[in-house]
């Protein structure tokens, strides 16, 4: 390989995915995080998983701004019971298909309303075999179906409001499911289709579902990987906004190609903030794909040297909450 040739990505079997439905304005979001991906300058590409109803000028769109676009097939809980589930939600099931993508080993799913602010590449070296997440919320209306919220519970303050000891165990660690590293495999990919056809829905859908069937191998990371917004009112003294490399925006009013500002906490300067940035992204033509070499700048001499481009050390501390130390790489 001449010293001058670079190459786009140090592992081809690593990949973000996403996944898009409807011929609405969520591809906005995509096309953001697609280049939002470019300018925290992540070695690998984007994969679009997009069910049948995505139009074509939309998937063009997503190729244009140098996506891979993967057409998927709806999954769909079982018969009849969709009414258990936040009608809003049940499309998310077809997220699970995500797991079919195996000529990837390793994978980062990103939900269409989130930025990637920094590079977070380093996430593809934590060790094989566990499912990483942010852990969620349980604070807004959006739970107030839930026992949790009922009680005033919180996993992100678990010592404010302790679970009462006359209900049993406290419940399990439980993930936001818009972002989270994982590993396609067809084995993974056959039980949670089966395991789905014999579990009703629930009102967070797909993301219970997950919760549930990923239990065990669950292993949580900071929420500096995965801001859910609601974090930034409820729970302000675990957020460090200047470290955040992730920003979800799931929070009612704050899908920022929606923004209006008129929705609750959506007046905040912080809100304001996010939001102006990922217009920034959005907005910014030197981040289109046709304006950047398809290949990183970094001139690699010796590529069996990729490998070691990041190195990820991993302390996980007394709560069992992962914490991903990585080093830049050193002076070639
Ligand atoms: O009309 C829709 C609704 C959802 N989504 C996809 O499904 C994900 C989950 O939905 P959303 O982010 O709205 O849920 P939230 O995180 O706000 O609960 C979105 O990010 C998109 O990737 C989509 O493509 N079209
Ligand atoms: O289908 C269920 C969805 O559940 C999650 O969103 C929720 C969750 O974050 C709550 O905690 C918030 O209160 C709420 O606003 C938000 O919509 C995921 O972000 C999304 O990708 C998807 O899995
Ligand atoms: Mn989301």
């Amino acid at each position: 390989m001449s010293p001058n040739v670079v190459v786009s990505g140090n592992n081809p079997n690593r990949a973000y995915v996403t996944f898009l439905a409807g011929n609405g304005d969520y591809v906005k979001g995509v096309v953001g995080l697609a280049k939002g991906l470019r300018k925290a300058k992540s070695l690998y590409p984007l994969v679009v998983a997009v069910l049948p109803d995505v139009p074509c000028d939309h998937r063009e769109i997503l190729r244009f701004q140098g996506c891979i676009v993967r057409e998927i097939e709806s999954v769909y809980p079982p018969e009849n019971q969709t009414q258990f589930a936040m009608a809003y939600y049940v499309i998310n099931y077809s997220k699970l298909r995500i797991w079919e993508f195996v000529e990837y080993e390793k994978m980062i799913y990103l939900d269409g309303d989130i930025q990637v602010m920094d590079n977070i590449d380093h996430l593809f070296e934590l060790e094989d075999g566990y499912f990483y997440a942010v852990m969620d919320c349980f604070c807004e209306k959006t739970w107030s179906n839930s026992p949790q919220y009922k009680i005033g519970y919180c996993q992100q303050c678990p010592e404010k409001t302790k679970w009462p000891v006359g209900m049993g165990s406290a419940p399990p660690r439980y993930f936001n499911a818009g972002m989270f590293v994982y590993q396609p495999c067809l084995f993974t990919y056959c039980r949670l289709l089966e395991t789905l056809k014999v579990t009703p829905p629930t009102s967070f859908a797909e993301q219970d579902f997950l919760n549930m069937f990923f239990r065990d191998i669950y292993k949580p990371i900071p929420p500096t990987y995965n801001l859910v917004l609601a974090l930034l009112w409820r729970h302000p003294e675990n957020i460090d906004l200047d470290q955040v490399k992730v920003v979800h925006y799931c929070a009612a009013g704050s899908k920022p190609w929606r923004y209006t500002g008129k929705e609750e906490n959506m007046d905040r300067e912080d809100i304001k903030l996010l939001v102006k940035k990922w217009w920034d992204i959005y907005e910014d033509e030197s981040l289109d794909y046709k304006n950047n070499n398809l290949i990183t700048t970094a001139a690699i001499d010796e590529p069996e040297k990729l490998g070691s481009l990041v190195s990820t050390t991993l302390s996980e501390d007394d709560d069992g909450v992962v914490n991903p130390q990585w080093t830049a790489p050193s002076a070639a």
